[in-house]
């Protein structure tokens, strides 16, 4: 089980400032899609030159064009980029296409995806890398979470890892990890907090001692 910092509501010195003080507790740094619509892919450039050891992710929940947007992200050093599960599979699969290229992976985020179960079988033999159920912010503003989705992909997904995102703080971690996925992502948990490294490094804790169980 690995843990991905997400970076959403700060500028590029701001994102530098947070994943250098948590960098030792995170496997992964997310550059949200609102960081990438402010400040564009150059955040992805200047987090991975700043930051080479850490995977960067670029949150551009791709829609459309999935090759090429790959490939932009890819030349600016992102090494797992985001597409919609919503999107149609030709996106899907010309985001594949791409990263295979450029050695890279794929993660589909999904958001808003009806029926989760019968859309993650889909998604998973189109050979994407990482499947992520997430609750974004509108829907965290509703009281909902991912918990019980996890479980649906849990059960069907084969081959892809699967991931959550949306709202998971220290308190309800544990009930993430019971249900055991492989990648765990926390924005507000971590960037929300007056100590930021405590909370990514007892986050990491629990991750790390639930991945050797
Ligand atoms: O993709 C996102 C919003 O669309 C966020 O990065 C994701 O939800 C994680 O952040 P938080 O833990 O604050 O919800």
């Amino acid at each position: 089980m690995e843990l991905q910092l997400a970076l959403d509501l700060v500028d590029i010195p701001g994102a530098k400032q947070v994943v250098a003080e948590v960098a030792e507790y995170i496997d992964i740094v997310e550059i949200g899609t609102p960081v990438v619509i402010n400040e564009g892919l150059r955040a992805v450039k200047e987090i991975k030159e700043a930051f080479p050891s850490l995977r960067v992710l670029a949150d551009l929940k791709i829609m459309d064009a999935g090759g090429y947007e790959v490939m932009k992200a890819s030349e600016a050093g992102a090494d797992i980029i985001t597409v919609l599960g919503v999107s149609d599979d030709s996106t899907i699969k010309g985001a594949v296409e791409e990263a295979r290229k450029q050695n890279k992976k794929i993660m589909v985020d999904m958001i808003n995806v009806k029926d989760i179960e019968g859309r993650a079988k889909e998604i998973d033999a189109l050979g994407v890398d990482y499947i992520c159920v997430h609750s974004g912010y509108d829907h965290q503003a509703e009281g909902k979470n991912s918990f019980e989705e996890l479980m649906a992909i849990k059960r069907v997904v084969q081959r892809a890892k699967t991931a959550i995102a949306g709202g998971i703080k220290l308190s309800t971690l544990p009930e993430v990890i019971k249900a055991n996925p492989d990648l765990v992502i926390v924005g507000g948990g971590i960037t929300g907090h007056q100590d930021k490294k405590a909370a990514a490094s007892e986050m990491m804790k629990m991750v790390k001692q639930a991945a050797a169980v």
